[in-house]
C-alpha cells in the first residue's frame, strides 16, 4: 500500500489523512467525499518555488487550475506565493472571486471569446497567452479600442512528441493549440504581435502534454524555442524575455508510474536553458512553468460507500460504489489507473480480487479493474488515492448525479470548501416547457 502526504493508518485501522480519521470525515459529510491533504499542496508548491530560488534563476510558478478550481484552492495558491494560469472566462472568474492578484493571472486558451478577451483587459491580468492568428488579431484591435497595453506571451509548438496519452498530449506539430514553430506560423506571429503597439510581448510558451516521466521532451522543447529565438534575434531584432515551458510533470498513480521530483524536473530544464543559451549567446529568460496535476493530484482523494455487487461466476466480481465517472472520469476518458484500499480496514490483508464499478447507466463507467481488497462488503469505505487533479474539475452530472462535496483537511482539522450539489441544485437552471414555447416555435 502507496501512502501520500500526511496519509497514516490509526490505532482503530482507518485511514487518516491530515490527522483526521476518514470514517468520521465520512459520518460528517456523507459519501462520495473529495478529501485534500493541505499540507501535501502547500509541500509540492514550495518545493518547485524553492528549486527555482536555490538556482538562483528569475521564475513564475503558474498553478494551472484547470486541474482542480475552487476558491479555497485558489486562496491556498495565493498564500502559497504562486501565479494561476486560467484557460476559461469561467476559471478567470473563480480567480476574481478568490481575490487572487490579478497581475499573477496568465490567461490561457485556444478559443477565448471576444468576450473573455475583454474580461481579461478590464481586470488587468498579468498576461494573455495568445494561441493563434485570430485571437492576436482580436486581442491588438480589442486593446486599440481600449488604447490599452497588455503583457502576451506566444504559445508555439514545438513539435514535440511526449510519452504520454495522445489526448493529453498537446507539443506534437499536429495539435488544435499553439503557432507552429517549424512551419514559420511562430516567426509570423511573433512579428505582428511586435509590431503592434499594443501588444507588449513577455515572451514565448510551450506545453508538451501532460503525465510526462521524464525530462527528453521539455529540453527538447526549450532547445528548440531557443534556437528560433536565436535566428529571431537576427530576424526580428527582438528577443523575449520570458520562457514558459508548461505543466505537465507527471506524479504516481500506481506502480507502474515513475515520475521524478518536482525539484528534479526543474533543475535539468535549467541546466539545459542555461547551455543552451550561453551557445546561441542569448541572455538567460525569466522562466516560467504551469503544473497543475503535480500539484494537487496525490493530494486528493475520493472516499465511496461501497453498495451492490455482482459475481460473474469464472470472470469477475463487480464491486459498485456510490459515485463513479460523474466525479472521476480519467478512467472511462484515458483508462487511467488508480490504487485504492478500504479506509476502514486498512490493515485487513487483501483476500477479494474484485473490479470497481460505478453507479451510472454506462459499461465503461469502472473505476479500477482487478483490485485486491479484504472481503468487501456493503457500506465499506473505498478510499480513491490521488484524484486531487481533474477529478472534481472533470466531474458531470452524467444520469443527473449531484456533484460530491469536497473537504479540505489540515493538522487535525477539517473544512468544507465546496458543498455537496443537491438535486435542487440540478434544477437551477431548468426551465418548464410553456404552451406558448410550443405554438411561437
Ligand atoms: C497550457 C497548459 N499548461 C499547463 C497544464 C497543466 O498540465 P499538468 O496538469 O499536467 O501539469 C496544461 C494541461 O495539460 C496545459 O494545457
Ligand atoms: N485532463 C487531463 C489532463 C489535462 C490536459 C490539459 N491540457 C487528465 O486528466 O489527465
Amino acid at each position: 500500500m502507496h501512502l501520500y502526504g500526511t496519509a497514516e493508518i490509526n490505532k482503530s485501522g482507518h485511514l487518516e489523512i491530515g490527522g483526521k480519521d476518514t470514517i468520521e470525515l465520512v459520518e460528517k459529510y456523507g459519501t462520495p467525499l473529495y478529501v485534500y491533504d493541505v499540507a501535501l499542496i502547500r509541500k509540492r508548491a514550495r518545493a518547485f518555488k524553492q528549486t527555482f530560488e536555490k538556482l538562483g534563476i528569475k521564475a513564475q510558478v503558474a498553478y494551472a487550475s484547470k486541474a482542480f478550481s475552487t476558491i479555497a484552492m485558489l486562496q491556498l495558491i495565493k498564500e502559497e506565493g504562486l501565479s494561476l494560469d486560467v484557460v476559461s472566462g469561467g476559471e478567470l472568474f473563480t480567480a476574481l472571486k478568490a481575490d487572487f492578484p490579478v497581475e499573477k493571472i496568465h490567461f490561457h486558451g485556444n478559443n477565448k471569446s471576444e468576450d473573455e478577451l475583454v474580461m481579461a483587459l478590464e481586470h488587468r491580468v498579468g498576461c494573455i497567452v495568445v494561441d493563434n492568428f485570430h485571437e492576436l488579431h482580436m486581442l491588438h484591435h480589442l486593446c486599440q479600442e481600449r488604447q490599452q497595453v497588455v503583457n502576451i506571451l506566444i504559445r508555439v509548438t514545438p513539435g514535440i512528441e511526449a510519452h504520454t496519452h495522445d489526448y493529453i498530449l498537446t507539443g506534437q506539430e499536429d495539435s488544435k493549440f499553439g503557432f507552429d514553430l517549424q512551419n514559420g506560423q511562430a516567426e509570423t506571429a511573433l512579428q505582428l504581435a511586435v509590431e503592434s503597439k499594443f501588444l507588449n510581448v513577455l515572451g514565448l510558451h510551450c506545453h508538451i502534454g501532460s503525465q510526462i516521466f521524464e525530462t527528453t521532451g521539455f529540453i527538447l522543447a526549450a532547445k528548440k524555442i531557443l534556437e528560433k529565438m536565436a535566428e529571431w534575434q537576427t530576424s526580428l531584432g527582438f528577443t523575449p524575455k520570458v520562457l514558459n515551458l508548461g505543466g505537465g510533470f507527471g506524479i504516481r498513480y500506481t506502480d507502474e508510474d515513475t515520475p521524478l521530483d518536482p525539484a528534479h524536473y526543474v533543475e535539468e530544464m535549467i541546466q539545459e536553458v542555461r547551455k543552451a543559451t550561453t551557445r546561441l549567446s542569448l541572455p538567460m529568460p525569466e522562466i516560467w512553468i504551469e503544473p497543475g496535476r503535480s500539484l494537487v493530484a496525490d493530494a486528493g482523494t475520493t472516499l465511496y460507500s461501497i453498495g451492490s455487487s455482482k459475481e460473474v461466476p469464472n470472470i469477475r466480481k463487480y464491486v459498485a460504489v456510490d459515485g463513479g465517472m460523474t466525479d472521476n472520469l480519467r478512467p472511462a476518458l484515458y483508462d487511467a489507473k488508480y490504487e485504492a484500499i478500504l479506509a476502514n480496514r486498512a490493515n485487513e490483508e487483501p483476500k477479494d480480487l474484485v473490479s470497481i464499478a460505478g453507479k451510472c447507466c454506462e459499461s465503461g463507467d469502472m473505476l479500477i479493474w482487478d483490485l485486491s481488497l479484504p472481503d468487501v462488503g456493503t457500506n465499506d469505505i473505498l478510499a480513491v488515492f490521488c484524484t486531487g487533479a481533474y477529478g472534481y474539475s472533470m466531474a458531470n452530472n452524467y444520469n443527473r448525479i449531484p456533484r460530491p462535496p469536497v473537504v479540505f483537511v489540515e493538522n487535525g482539522h477539517d473544512q468544507l470548501v465546496v458543498q455537496r450539489e443537491t438535486y435542487e441544485d440540478l434544477l437551477r437552471l431548468d426551465l418548464p416547457f410553456t404552451e406558448k414555447t410550443q405554438h411561437t416555435s
